[in-house]
């Protein structure tokens, strides 16, 4: 593993990650690869969670290319470098920001959307110039699998690379140093990250869990919400981290709810749900086991069937779930739907508050002061108002959790951002000095007002007979050499005194 590790470190110490030529090209290869080999990873994908190929290009092809798009578009402009506003002390100097990549980056994948949560932070540390290591996870095998053996046919061979395996091997990764970790995944997993990441002070993008309320008011269309959740909940058999976890809503709404989420099930998956192509299986048995314990003691309004041979749970709706209950202490990440009654908004408010941060929050509402106040009086990663799952597919928006949902986000320019070091850039010419003895030891009250007036546009009256003489000292000077640019430097010299004349006057 060290040996991989610093193969890859030396690939990018080359220096040949990081021309903007360079970076285009691997993303171009990189799409090239989605385009040419999309069958393979479609039944990749298809494989691990029984998902049809128009879903699985849905759900993660798209996305996959459109983030590439994004980049190759709009990466000219970010890598440049920006321009900074000055002050009267670097006023003649050149300030800048340079976006440069951070070095050696790891991505721990997801099994859940096993594609796009590994290849969409790949994006993204490509295009801010890094190397890059990608551990897929273990669970979905055989993306893994397909992921391994095509990126080394598209992309530079010894900048990025693949390291299948599990737990065991992911431990060992952990110990060797990264510029950067980012990890998606439970919560768990993300406190081991973090910590083996701290043994090397490198920072890290967690992409975690929690449990996304959603928020369904009096005021609202339900059979339009009611759809909207039915998608969002059930797509990918809800193993989907943003995937709303639970309704709360007034008691009188319940049985409405149910009633118009049963209906969609049917219209969206058939009557034979087991046979819709639409309708994904649980990735294993362990977390099989894990969703089925979830409904001890609930009352099932509808849903409930199981088989353990396919690892199928049928979309489920709980209805009047007692809060301490077990299915609301953790993450469901599978198929059943609790509704929690609630008294109105505040108690609602209240509810999400009382409990972790969470990665999405849903409010479903006519009344648009409601979904602000909503936004306004809790915190969650991300929000979509009168919808579910969206604000993950647009670009502009940062994706990433809060508190214990996680930290640092990414997607589009909040990507190369994340994995950029944004260095501050200030070059100065070694002319000038006389300016910059105001600075250097000894000190003086005279040296301090200048300091005032240059950092604080302070001005001190007594040294106005002083700055007066200066000007005159310049415009002298300015008549007597008429050299373009030393005129130049000299104007801006009298600027300099001309704006600490204006501040001497609003002062008096
Ligand atoms: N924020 C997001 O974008 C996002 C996306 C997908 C999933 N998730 C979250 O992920 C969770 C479910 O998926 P999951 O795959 O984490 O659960 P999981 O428990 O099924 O998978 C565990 C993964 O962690 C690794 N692992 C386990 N123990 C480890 C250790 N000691 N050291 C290093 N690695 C170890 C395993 O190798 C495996 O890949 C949910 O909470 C979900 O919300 C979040
Ligand atoms: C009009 C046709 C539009 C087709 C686009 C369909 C959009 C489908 C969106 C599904 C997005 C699923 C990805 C969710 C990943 C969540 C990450 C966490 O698990």
């Amino acid at each position: 593993m060290e040996r991989e590790v610093q193969r890859v470190r030396q690939a990018f110490l080359s220096g040949r990650s990081r021309s903007l030529r360079f970076r285009l090209q691997q993303l171009e290869a990189l799409r090239r690869m989605v385009q040419e080999r999309e069958k393979d990873i479609l039944a990749a994908i298809a494989a691990d969670l029984c998902k049809s190929e128009f879903n699985a290009y849905s759900q993660e092809v798209i996305t996959v290319l459109g983030e590439i798009d994004f980049m190759l578009e709009n990466l000219p402009e970010w890598v440049t470098a920006k321009p900074v506003k000055k002050n009267l002390l670097t006023m003649l100097d050149e300030a800048y920001i340079q976006p440069q990549p951070l070095g050696v980056v790891l991505i721990i994948g997801a099994w859940n959307y096993p594609f796009v949560l590994t290849i969409q932070p790949l994006i993204g540390a490509i295009a801010a110039g890094n190397a890059v290591i990608i551990k897929p996870s273990e669970l979905s095998e055989n993306t893994a699998k397909i992921v391994a053996k095509l990126l080394p046919q598209y992309l530079d061979q010894d900048l990025y690379i693949v390291i299948n395996g599990g737990v065991e091997e992911t431990t060992e990764l952990l110990k060797q140093r990264f510029d950067h970790v980012f990890y998606t995944g439970n919560t768990a997993v993300g406190k081991i990250v973090m910590e083996a990441a701290a043994k090397h002070l490198t920072p890290v993008t967690l992409e975690l869990g929690g449990k996304s309320p959603c928020y369904v008011d009096k005021d609202c269309d339900l059979d339009i919400v009611c759809r909207r959740i039915t998608w969002g909940k059930y797509m990918n058999c809800g193993q989907t981290c943003i995937a709303p976890d639970y309704i709360l809503c007034e008691a009188s709404l319940q049985s409405q709810i149910v009633w118009k989420i049963k209906e969609t099930v049917k219209e969206f998956y058939g009557e034979n749900i087991k046979e819709s192509p639409d309708y994904e299986r649980i990735i294993n048995l362990r977390h099989f086991k894990r969703i089925l314990s979830l409904l001890e003691g609930q009352k099932i309004a509808f849903g409930g069937e199981t088989d353990e041979a396919t690892r199928y749970i049928a979309p489920t709706v709980l209805t009047d779930v007692d809060p301490k209950t077990k299915v609301m202490q953790e993450e469901i990440f599978g198929p059943i739907l609790p509704i929690v009654p609630v008294k109105n908004v505040d108690e609602a408010i209240d509810f999400i508050n009382e409990r972790e941060k969470p990665l999405a929050l849903y409010v479903f509402s006519h009344n648009h002061k409601l979904i602000k106040r909503m936004i306004d009086e809790t915190s969650s990663g991300g929000v979509t108002g009168n919808d579910v799952i969206m604000h993950f597919m647009l670009n502009s928006l940062p994706f990433g959790g809060v508190g214990s949902s996680g930290m640092g986000a990414y997607h589009g320019k909040h990507s190369f951002d994340t994995f950029s070091h944004q260095r501050p850039c200030l070059l100065k010419s070694l002319k000038r000095e006389g300016a910059n003895k105001l600075r250097y030891p000894p000190n003086s009250q005279s040296k301090v007002d200048w300091g005032k007036f240059f950092l604080l546009k302070r001005f001190n009256k007594e040294k106005f007979g002083l700055l007066l003489l200066t000007f005159l000292g310049i415009v002298a000077a300015v008549l007597v050499k008429k050299h373009q640019a030393v005129l130049r430097r000299k104007a801006l010299l009298i600027f300099l005194v001309v704006h600490r004349l204006r501040w001497s006057s609003k002062q008096r």
